[in-house]
């Protein structure tokens, strides 16, 4: 079985980087026939789903650029389908001739197309082909978009008019899409920000790039999928056991908020770690061994040689001796660097500048795990390099890839559209989940299921190295899933088991843990054995 390529989005300026030597070779209208056609395509498909295809009116606004002649050039491969083309100036010259792609309006004219300066109110789709990665400085919407038919659907034309193809950022006004239809490459403009609430529904249509495109890590935002989550978050070894799973240290709650203790601990049981030890106050303790009899708890924690990965600060209580139980987890990092480190919640407003450098220096594996407030607050902290005085840099994952690299740590960003990003400036969009996740405590439990993942990576690792040590001495591993890779792998079970369970009408925090355990066990075992009863 050959496994599916991980999906992706580079900027739009790489996607015309990657134009140039094709259009240095002469195939522009090769490109833009390609793109027309993938455009046509995906408009008929909407047609489709409204009715008769025949008979049907698709207008298109127009641009002066490219982006208006591939609109051009789809109306008229629409026009010899039976649909009545309209095309829409949105700019026109001193002699009020429309301003745009010459050849496109020839070949839209030749095949009956008709322009007009106004979307017919009987319009059933409107292109929207007025600005695509050429847009620069601000867009002010013209009286052409306004006030389009409440009826029609809007398809964008590789970028919704208004959105930074790389940033995602809308500058002046922005076209909402009901679907997207983008060349050569997903667009990071159209998977973040303000970007992604316009793009709709995004489709891609290959127009040949693949080999152009950059794929250095600092150049691609990949996106966690449910084969990818799967391929790094695999099935347990058949002569596997607790220490070959990975065992999770969880330094959380206190006798403040004693659950976040029994959240991230069952978390971590349920994505399939090997053992989950908690450590932490009498009152913790008795918590987590009542909800899992099967948890070690202890004052002190896990033995530091033993642990593949810990997780602090899911409910320690700022007011107590957090800080000094967040220091015994580093300390264990420190004396075992082979364990990543999980800092969550009230621990990322106790970890310093100071304790990062330390575990980068020893090649501690860590990842930080801030909602957008917790971010917030953390890079007044610790600042991130480059920004300017009122903390701006260009957009969110370019201020995420700057910190995380100062710092030697991965950062995964909860929210709508969690990111991770790694010291090397790998990114992961998590392509998963909808607002299920948005109560209280299922943090808690994505910390644990984090825990569960990168404990598992850290076994397979060690496991690996020992066998290779023994028959070859080399003690190489081949292949090293990537951190930022497991942790979006993590968000990704943790999305889908929260969709699973709004489904089966479950919504708490509480009964997460359970739906995880589903998903992971669905995962590994197929449909069958990952059904549960409760
Ligand atoms: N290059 C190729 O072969 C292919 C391109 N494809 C499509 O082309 C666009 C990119 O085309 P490009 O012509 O480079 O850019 P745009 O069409 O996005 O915009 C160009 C013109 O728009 C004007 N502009 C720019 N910013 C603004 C603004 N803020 N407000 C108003 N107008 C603006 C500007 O022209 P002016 O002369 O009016 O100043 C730009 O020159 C890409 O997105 C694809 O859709 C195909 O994919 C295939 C191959
Ligand atoms: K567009």
């Amino acid at each position: 079985m050959t496994a599916s390529p991980t999906p992706f989005a580079v900027t739009g300026s790489a996607v015309r980087a990657a134009e140039e030597p094709l259009l240095a070779a002469g195939q522009g209208a090769a490109l833009m026939r390609c793109a027309a056609w993938g455009l046509a395509q995906h408009v008929l498909r909407v047609l489709r789903g409204r009715g008769p295809v025949a008979g049907a009116t698709v207008a298109a606004l127009v641009g002066t650029g490219n982006n208006g002649g591939d609109a051009l050039w789809a109306l008229a491969l629409l026009r010899r389908r039976g649909v009545a083309a309209v095309a829409v100036p949105i700019a026109r010259d001193e002699h009020g001739a429309p301003r745009w792609h010459a050849e496109g309006w020839a070949a839209l004219r030749a095949a009956g197309g008709t322009a007009a300066d106004v979307v017919p109110a009987r319009a059933d789709v409107v292109v929207d082909g007025m600005l695509g990665t050429g847009f620069r400085g601000e867009f002010a919407v013209p009286d052409a978009a306004r006030g389009l038919p409440a009826g029609a659907a809007v398809v964008a034309c590789d970028v919704p008019s208004g959105v930074d193809a790389d940033t995602g950022e809308v500058r002046g006004g922005g076209v909402r899409a009901e679907v997207t239809v983008t060349f050569g490459a997903l667009k990071t403009g159209l998977l973040l920000g303000d970007g992604a609430d316009l793009a709709g529904d995004v489709r891609l249509v290959d127009i040949g790039l693949g080999p152009h495109l950059p794929s250095a890590p600092p150049e691609r935002l990949r996106v966690m999928d449910g084969p990818t989550a799967a391929r790094l978050h695999p099935a347990p070894a058949a002569d596997g056991h607790k220490y070959t799973r990975g065992v999770v240290g969880v330094v959380a709650g206190s006798a403040r908020y004693p659950g976040a203790a029994v959240l991230s601990t069952s978390g971590a049981l349920e994505a399939g770690a090997g053992m989950a030890h908690h450590a932490g106050p009498a009152t913790t303790r008795a918590a987590v061994v009542t909800a899992h009899p099967e948890a070690l708890v202890s004052a002190e924690g896990p033995a530091p040689e033993r642990t593949d990965a810990w997780v602090v600060g899911p409910g320690l209580d700022t007011e107590d001796d957090a800080r000094e139980r967040f220091i015994r987890v580093r300390d264990a990092v420190l004396a075992n660097p082979r364990a990543a480190l999980v800092v969550d919640a009230s621990a990322l407003t106790l970890v310093t500048a100071e304790d990062l450098a330390a575990l980068r220096d020893a090649g501690a594996r860590v990842v930080l795990t801030p909602h957008a407030g917790e971010w917030a607050r953390l890079t007044e902290r610790i600042p991130v390099p480059g920004a300017d005085g009122a903390g701006h840099a260009p957009d969110e994952l370019a201020r995420l890839r700057a910190w995380s690299a100062a710092h030697g740590a991965a950062v995964l960003l909860k929210g709508p559209r969690t990111l991770v990003v790694a010291p090397d400036g790998e990114a992961w969009l998590m392509g998963e989940g909808g607002p299920e996740l948005g109560v209280g405590g299922t943090g808690d439990v994505l910390s644990g299921v984090l825990g569960a993942v990168l404990a598992a990576d850290a076994a397979r690792r060690a496991r690996a190295a020992e066998e290779e040590g023994a028959t070859c001495g080399a003690g190489e591993v081949e292949h090293v899933p990537t951190l930022a890779s497991l942790a979006a792998a993590a968000a990704w079970l943790h999305a889908r088991a929260g969709a699973d369970q709004a489904r089966a009408g479950r919504m708490t925090a509480g009964t997460l843990p359970a739906a995880v355990g589903g998903t992971v066990a669905r995962m590994w075992w197929g449909e069958a054995r990952g059904t549960r009863a409760d």
